[in-house]
């Protein structure tokens, strides 16, 4: 396929995405319908719709409309592309500009415009990083690091990266933690690579790995990741110390690829239904790694960002509360409870671990992690709190 030609696929997904479709499905869909397309075409499409939808709000006003074509445009003129050189009406790339496209595009009406943030986040995304709200925002607008966890049961930090450049897959250590690593290139390489297959590595994003370094963990504890997803968390904590790990999750079918990861990865993970969690006994360390807004990995997901509403941030809210409630009464006397978010907000964050703490007594405040996206890693948030025994 020709660039232009690449930009017109995503022209025709980013008008799917925009009519509902989610992004994903749209790009596997168009990828069937179109077999002719080669993987780099396909990366390069993945790259112009994910562009797009990072920069929505911004790049409509720049292009002129909120529709396929527009988005377009408007990441060409965000990068000072000629929009001419793309869109020529030849081959397959896009028709010429229309009289109305080609006029220059309206000034931002404001910073939260400019920066890709709906206006009612904006007063919490802003009040909450303060001083770095621009620079956060920005950071959102591209495209995430590749980041990956060594798994110190099957390696370590020299090893896998030594053992990855074989394969072609160039990293360096990331600071964010002393398992992480970052992908420098060969990104697209990871999932097929044996050091992937072979559990010396997952793929995990630095601050995620640093939330689990914030953690109290010790040789025997008997640990609870309670809302363990697909285990990534889990599978971190596994790495860390050996510990009696066990994974729950309200919705399991989330949980349906742990045991295959936890074999892969060298790690004994027990999964447990509500019942089972009804008669466990107490744990020494229960980490409650909450649904939210997801503000910290907007760049990973950035239809996430268009989606939410107050409603729903509300809504989340209260589960988060609900969950640190629930989670508390498993926690023995003398254990752990740790608050995690992948969220850059402080209404997701601190005034939730303070609204806990004013109606319970007897927990104390311990080890408190904050990471923002501007700094390199997803945006996190931790905290730990021990139950006085
Ligand atoms: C942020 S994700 C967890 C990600 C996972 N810890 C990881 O690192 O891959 C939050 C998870 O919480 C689960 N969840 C939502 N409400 C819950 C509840 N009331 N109790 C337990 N889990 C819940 C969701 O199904 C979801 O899988």
């Amino acid at each position: 396929m020709t660039p232009a030609a690449r930009q017109q696929a995503a022209i025709d997904i980013l008008d799917l995405i925009l009519d509902g479709e989610a992004a994903e499905k749209a790009l596997t869909s168009w990828g069937r319908r179109n077999r002719y397309a080669g993987s780099k075409d396909r990366a390069a499409v993945r790259d112009h719709v994910f562009t797009a939808l990072r920069c929505r709000r911004s790049f409509a006003v720049l292009g002129g409309a909120q529709t396929g074509r527009g988005l377009v445009l408007g990441s060409l003129r965000a990068a000072d592309i000629d929009p001419a050189t793309v869109f020529s009406g030849q081959g397959y790339g896009p028709a010429p500009l229309t009289e109305a496209e080609n006029t220059a595009p309206a000034a931002f009406a404001s910073d939260a415009e400019r920066l890709d943030i709906p206006d009612w986040i904006w007063p919490s995304f802003s009040n909450s990083l303060a001083d770095a709200a621009e620079a956060a925002a920005r950071a959102l607008q591209s495209r995430a690091p590749v980041h990956l966890r060594v798994n110190l049961l099957r390696s370590n930090r020299a090893d896998a990266i030594e053992a990855l450049a074989e394969e072609g897959i160039i990293c360096v250590p990331h600071a964010a933690s002393e398992t992480a690593l970052e992908v420098t290139l060969g990104g697209r390489k990871i999932r097929n690579s044996d050091c992937f297959a072979d559990g010396l590595v997952e793929l995990q994003d630095a601050a995620s790995q640093a939330v689990v370094d914030t953690l109290p963990l010790q040789d025997g504890m008997r640990v609870l990741d309670f809302c363990a997803g697909g285990g990534g968390k889990s599978l971190a904590m596994a790495g860390r110390a050996k510990i009696d790990l066990f994974a729950h999750d309200a919705n399991p079918i989330r949980m349906n690829d742990l045991p295959q990861r936890a074999q892969r990865a060298g790690a004994d993970v027990t999964c447990l239904s509500e019942d089972e969690l009804e008669k466990a006994e107490l744990f020494d360390l229960v980490l409650c790694d909450v649904p939210c807004s997801g503000s910290g990995s907007w760049r990973r997901a950035p239809e996430g960002k268009w989606r939410l509403t107050r409603e729903m941030l509300d809504e989340i809210r209260l589960s988060q509360r609900q969950i640190l409630e629930d989670a508390s009464k498993l926690v023995r006397p003398g254990g752990h409870l740790a608050y995690a978010t992948c969220s850059m907000l402080d209404e997701e964050n601190s005034v939730q671990i303070q609204s806990f703490l004013d109606k319970h007594e007897g927990w104390s405040r311990g080890n408190q992690g904050n990471w923002q996206v501007q700094a390199g890693t997803d945006g996190f948030f931790v905290t730990v709190l021990t139950l006085i025994g």
